[in-house]
């Protein structure tokens, strides 16, 4: 838990944890390849960063797209949601493959929680598919394809923001 002021952070109030684990997420981004390989085809990927860099690396794999461009958007300052700002678009070049509007591009991000930041998208790339791995409800109705939906009170820990520690054992007072 991280306090930076009075107010509780959205990680706080998320309460319900759900790891996840490099294998359990590299099996989750496969599936949601399987998905959207009945979509496509796509003409590039489009990983919002930084969340949605892994994912798209490994959906471009599995669909054989080697034309991947980023969104930069920053948001979320660890657990703490803060204006959303775009710090880079996508390049002339892929903007010209989706013909303006996104059409046959792929969107891919690690989640949807609130939905703020696929607005955001979704509103430079209208046409676009928007891919995630999971989604809370809040943010579900903005994504085309996901593979794992969880509740809005679940925060998800990837497995490039954790370690492996040690845990007390249960009966010593583990939660
Ligand atoms: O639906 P929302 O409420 O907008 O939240 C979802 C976004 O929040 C996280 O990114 P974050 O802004 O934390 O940046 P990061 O990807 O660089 O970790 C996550 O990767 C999504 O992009
Ligand atoms: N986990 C990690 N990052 C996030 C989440 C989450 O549940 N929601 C928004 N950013
Ligand atoms: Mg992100």
């Amino acid at each position: 838990m991280v306090e930076r002021n009075s107010e509780p952070s959205v990680q706080d109030r998320a309460g319900r944890p759900f790891p996840v684990s490099w294998d359990q997420f590299h099996r989750d981004c496969r599936a949601l390849t399987w998905r959207l390989n009945e979509v496509g085809p796509f003409h590039a990927v489009i990983a919002i960063t930084r969340g949605g860099l892994v994912p798209a690396a490994i959906v471009a794999r599995e669909l054989g797209l080697r034309v991947i461009d980023t969104v930069c958007v920053a948001s979320y300052d660890h657990d703490k949601q803060g204006d959303l700002k775009v710090l880079k678009g996508i390049s002339e070049q892929t903007a010209k493959l989706g013909g303006g509007t996104g059409k046959g591009l792929l969107i891919v991000d690690d989640l949807v929680d609130t939905g703020k930041t696929g607005r955001l998208v979704r509103e430079l790339l209208p046409d676009a598919h928007f891919a995630t791995v999971y989604a809370k409800p809040q943010g579900r109705p903005l994504v085309d394809t996901y593979i794992t939906e969880v509740s809005q009170d679940t925060w998800i820990f990837f497995p490039w923001d954790t370690a492996l520690s040690f845990q007390p054992p249960i009966r010593d007072g583990a939660a």
